[in-house]
């Protein structure tokens, strides 16, 4: 599977080690920075991953900053991103199965690379169940929403 993943700088350390498993594991990975420590504001990070994703040349995403939330707010403000942070492994399969997420988010300063290996493991072999009728219901008001508010970008979706 293609994967962009990003952090700012409080993300870094772990976004090392997380990039270096999931290519262990053989996915193809596209690192967007940031590439060191030094200060840096999470929204750059979280565009980066987001134009991946609509331009379909990455098919999920993972962002990791301090908590994640700042990461997950402003990933979230790009039309078609579903992104949630999970720091547990049954968050983070349900997550794509029932809501299609497509960005994993992890905050370095909460969770270890063990845990988050996991959680990036579970993410990775989800798949969103698309015959359940209720899921894809949910959805679909998810982007009815998108549409709704976002009307600059009405009509916009992921190229997969
Ligand atoms: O963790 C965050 C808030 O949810 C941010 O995304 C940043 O990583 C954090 O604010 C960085 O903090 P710092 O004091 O500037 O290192």
């Amino acid at each position: 599977m293609k994967i962009a993943i990003a952090s700012d700088h409080a993300g870094f350390p772990l976004k090392e080690e997380v990039r270096d498993h999931i290519r262990k594991l053989g996915h193809e990975v596209h690192d967007l920075g940031a590439y060191n420590t030094e200060p840096s504001d999470y929204p750059d990070f979280a565009v980066l991953v987001g134009k991946e994703l609509m331009a379909g040349t990455a098919e999920r995403g993972i962002l990791i900053c301090g908590s994640g939330v700042g990461v997950c707010i402003a990933a979230n403000k790009m039309p078609g991103v579903r992104a949630g942070m999970c720091h547990d492994t049954y968050s983070a399969h349900q997550g794509v199965e029932h809501d299609e997420m497509n960005v994993l988010v992890l905050g370095a300063r909460i969770i270890g690379s063990a845990l988050a290996f996991e959680c990036v493991e579970s993410y990775l072999k989800a798949e969103f169940i698309a015959t359940e009728e209720r899921f894809v219901r949910r959805l679909n008001k998810v982007r009815a929403i998108e549409k709704q508010y976002m009307p600059s970008v009405a009509g916009t979706t992921l190229a997969s």
